[in-house]
């Protein structure tokens, strides 16, 4: 499609979802049939209009559109759960939970920027596979990476190289010292999405709760970098980490294409001979099993300590979390006893 198509659906789409934009369970899925399978780019230049970051950072708008559509092109369609529209999902997500009030005027434009742009490249050109795959069968991305945080590292690379096409420069008119602190951050952030640093991001906020007053309105956080980066990196890893706190049938959804993609690896590693991963043997894995320990081990842990930390009141996402958790330890229970 041209620049104009997609800027018509931009603008038509603006008007529609500016209300629903900053709703948890708009399906994601519904806009992208929308938008001819262009929501990424939609979703992300909605949302950078919402909050005149084109005008803040000066980015042209046909930069911005080139851009962001040359990206989700990048994003891998042969890839059930690891395409354009998990990237959408989570943009979408971060940029409700910026909205939210224990949040509001705690980050500046740049870091609003720098998470915003994180979430939208985070993926990009993933190929279906997980980091151990890639490392157990002697890929080229794990030689290119040293086996250290291959994909996340892949990423970053490929979000960057697409910023040096012809008028896709989004930062062409940003100081070359906040460039810099864009670039510091978003890498930052991630490679903080790597699963392998989930134990640890989880520890750093637990102390972080433990040294942080919250105040009564929001968090108080410090000109400390590193306090700072720690927040935003924990913010993506959410937003990564929140099909279970969507409405069942969307959630469903989103296990359906993440199953579709571990059990294809695991096809994979059958035929090589390989010990198939954890949960990617179709003819083994229990969906419900996997789907409540993922909750009872990831995904509620994590947002209990982000409602600790940051949002007090962010009981609605925990109680989704909860409820989609009981239903399919249920659905787990009954396929125990009925035979
Ligand atoms: C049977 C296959 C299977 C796998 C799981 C675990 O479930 C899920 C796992 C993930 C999941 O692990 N996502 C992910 C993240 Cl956040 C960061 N790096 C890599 C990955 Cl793969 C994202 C969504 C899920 O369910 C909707 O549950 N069942
Ligand atoms: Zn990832
Ligand atoms: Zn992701």
């Amino acid at each position: 499609e041209t620049m104009i198509v997609i800027s018509i659906h931009v603008r038509r789409l603006d008007k529609m979802m500016n209300g629903s934009l900053t709703d948890w369970n708009l399906s994601v899925f519904t806009l992208d049939k929308m938008t001819n399978g262009r929501s990424l780019t939609v979703m992300a230049y909605t949302i950078f209009k919402q909050r005149d970051l084109t005008k803040k950072f000066n980015i042209p708008h046909a930069t911005l559109l080139s851009y962001l559509a040359l990206v989700e092109g990048h994003y891998n369609p042969m890839a059930s759960y690891h395409n354009h529209i998990h990237a959408t999902d989570v943009t979408h997500a971060v940029h409700v939970i910026l909205k939210k009030a224990p949040l509001l005027d705690v980050f500046t434009d740049l870091e609003i920027l720098s998470v915003i742009f994180s979430s939208i490249i985070h993926d990009v050109d993933h190929p279906g596979l997980t980091n151990n795959h890639l490392i157990n069968t002697n890929s080229e991305l794990a030689l290119m990476y040293n086996d250290e945080s291959v994909l996340e590292n892949h990423h970053l690379a490929v979000a960057f190289k697409l910023m040096q096409r012809n008028q896709c420069d989004i930062f062409c008119n940003v100081p070359p010292k906040i460039r810099q602190r864009i670039r510091k951050m978003t890498i930052d952030m991630v490679l903080a999405t790597d699963m392998s640093k989930h134990m640890s991001l989880l520890a750093d906020m637990k102390t972080m709760v433990e040294t942080k007053k919250v105040s009564g309105t929001g968090l108080q956080l410090s000109e400390n970098y590193n306090e700072r980066i720690q927040v935003l990196k924990c913010l993506l890893h959410c937003a990564d980490l929140c099909n279970p706190a969507k409405h069942l049938p969307i959630y469903s959804q989103w296990i359906e294409r993440v199953m579709q993609e571990f059990f294809n690896q695991g096809d994979i590693e059958r035929d090589l001979g390989l010990d198939i991963s954890p949960m990617c043997d179709r003819h083994t894995a229990s969906v419900e099993k996997s789907q409540v320990g993922f909750i009872d081990f990831i995904v509620q842990p994590l947002w209990e300590t982000w409602a600790e930390l940051v949002d007090p009141y962010c009981n609605d996402i925990l109680d989704e979390i909860e409820t989609n958790r009981n239903y399919f330890q249920l659905l787990s229970d009954n396929n125990e006893t009925s035979p």
